[in-house]
């Protein structure tokens, strides 16, 4: 499933972030998207995953072949590693075998039983891409997905993805960290910052009300 983003103009807080962006995404490829903090990357992200409307322009990729990791793990914290992943499996319509293969790609398997409220910073972020693997879904939006992870689970990291761009699948990864992924493209967001976003506005802008915020964490 190709993702095609033609024109687009993004906003939080009530203000355009970034505007006219045009990028495309092929499967079994990966875009890492670049740029300074606050330049919209998260704005970017989840407005293509649909959790908040877009300004102007066009995502081409239909809702359902869009997965999206965001900062937050996602994670019920009362429900064990193993819970988790059947909670989620339930709701993209699979079941026990593909929860088990994504429990042993994020190397997961011995931690099943423990409940997600005692995993470690670095197991909770396993946990949480693990669940990319259960949605099924071939475009995988990904928002700093390695913070928090070794160098051993970040090169885990890498080879899950290659194996998802093997199967047809791809990645939209907005981070600051290298992945050791060389074959990755980039798109640094610099040229298409909004004139009058936030930064250009300062505080008056960000503190702005906007009903699609995502609690702070
Ligand atoms: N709820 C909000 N209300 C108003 N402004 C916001 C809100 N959330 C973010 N912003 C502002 O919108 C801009 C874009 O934020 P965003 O989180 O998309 O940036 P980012 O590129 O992901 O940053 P980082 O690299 O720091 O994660 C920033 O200037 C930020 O201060």
């Amino acid at each position: 499933m190709q993702l095609e983003v033609s024109d687009l103009s993004v906003a939080r807080g009530g203000l355009v972030v970034l505007e006219g962006l045009n990028f495309s995404l092929a499967p079994g490829r990966a875009l890492v998207l670049r740029g300074a903090n606050g330049i919209g990357k998260t704005t970017l992200l989840r407005t293509i995953a649909g959790l908040q409307p877009a300004v102007a322009g066009e995502i081409s990729a239909p809702p359902e072949t869009l997965a999206y990791a965001s900062h937050a793990d996602g994670l019920k914290a009362a429900l064990s590693a193993r819970e988790n992943l059947q909670f989620w499996a339930a709701i993209y319509g699979f079941g026990a075998e593909r929860v088990e293969t994504a429990l042993a790609a994020l190397q997961l398997s011995a931690l099943a039983s423990r409940r997600a409220a005692h995993l470690s910073a670095g197991q909770k972020r396993r946990l949480g891409l693990a669940r990319m693997l259960v949605t099924g879904r071939p475009v995988w939006l990904f928002d700093e997905p390695t913070v928090s992870l070794d160098a051993a689970a970040v090169a885990l990291f890498a080879d899950v993805l290659r194996g998802h761009f093997a199967s047809g699948g791809s990645a939209l990864i907005a981070t600051h960290i290298e992945l050791g992924l060389p074959e990755a493209e980039s798109l640094d967001l610099t040229p298409w910052r909004a004139a009058r976003g936030p930064e250009a506005r300062g505080q008056a802008g960000a503190a702005a009300f906007d009903p699609f915020a995502e609690p702070l964490s």
